[in-house]
């Protein structure tokens, strides 16, 4: 039987907009302890990550183009503690965010486990932005970058190693906003992407098949990276970085319940979840919901 260990990280220091901190809890109050204790699995509740303050004046951060980056690096070295001791006692990593940035500290926590981690990067956005190519620099823009290597010292080597996955080893599902410098990339590094394009073209199932195919064949563990802005505003509004025309509710539960068949995913992350900005806990209720299809929840 499978056992989870969720943990929280409430982290606002990767973005401007405040109130994804306040995700954890969001997420706890709709419901997801409960729902997947019903689903029979041992399951605990870690409870949260001290995350720092913001720097009064964080001029650093902003000379480098890394806004709040001691603060969201510290945060993101006990993140990666917490997720490897996680796995050291045999469980499963569930992590719910908080911003995007803690990204690199769950990956750093999990990384160290396999040696060919598969990552499914299940976003609007590609992430894949370093303080040189960033239009923001905002950290939840870069964590896939950084777990690649690329970027600032205090961001990569977080956990003490580097890079943490290879690019032949992601698969990104959802995208519909990249940077210039982020398209280079994904270009350079031959990264599998399956934007809204491909999505719409050949529907979910085969994108999904594809995916597992794909990952099975090269991983020993595959790591689901979900940021609530892959699916479209209509079904997660409570998110800060929305992208209209993006996966549906119901495509994203395909999604979870074809990788919960294929027994695929060693560790989760459900992140950007932000209650101010939602409608009714509207975007924490479909999260949980996911989280039900990803662990085995079916309808009969
Ligand atoms: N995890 C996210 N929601 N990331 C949004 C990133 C937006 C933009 N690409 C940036 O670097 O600022
Ligand atoms: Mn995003
Ligand atoms: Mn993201």
């Amino acid at each position: 039987m499978k056992k989870i260990s969720i943990i929280g990280v409430p982290m606002d220091l990767g973005q401007t907009r405040r109130g994804v901190d306040m995700g954890p809890s969001a997420m706890r109050y709709a419901g997801v302890f409960e729902r997947l204790e019903r689903l029979h699995y041992d399951i605990e509740d870690l409870g949260d990550i001290s995350i720092g303050r913001a720097e009064r004046s964080d001029d650093e951060g902003l000379r480098l183009n890394l806004r709040n980056l001691k603060a969201v690096a510290e945060a993101n070295e006990r993140l990666a503690k917490a997720v490897d001791d996680v796995i050291k006692r045999g469980r499963f990593p569930l992590v719910l965010g908080g911003d995007h940035s803690i990204a690199i500290g769950t990956l750093a926590g999990v990384a160290k486990h396999y040696k060919n981690l598969g990552v499914i990067w299940y976003d609007a956005h590609g992430d894949l932005n370093t303080a040189e190519t960033s239009p923001s620099g905002n950290i939840h823009g870069m964590p896939l970058a950084a777990s690649l290597g690329l970027g600032h010292p205090a961001l990569t080597n977080i956990g003490g190693y580097s890079p943490k996955v290879k690019p032949e080893n992601i698969v990104l599902i959802g995208v519909r906003a990249l940077d210039e410098g982020e398209k280079r990339l994904i270009r350079e590094k031959g990264i599998k992407i399956y934007t809204m394009h491909e999505v719409d073209r050949l529907g979910m199932t085969t994108v999904m098949e594809e995916t597992i195919a794909y990952l099975k064949g090269r991983t020993d563990g595959v790591h689901l990276s979900l940021d609530l802005d892959g699916l479209d505003p209509h079904d997660a509004p409570g998110v800060g970085t929305p992208v209209i025309g993006g996966l549906t509710y119901q495509e994203s539960h395909l999604a979870m319940e074809m990788l919960a068949e294929a027994q695929l995913i060693t560790s989760a992350e459900f992140v950007e979840v932000n209650p101010i900005l939602d409608e009714r806990n509207k975007t924490a209720s479909v999260a949980v919901g996911l989280m039900g299809s990803l662990f085995g929840e079916k309808l009969v």
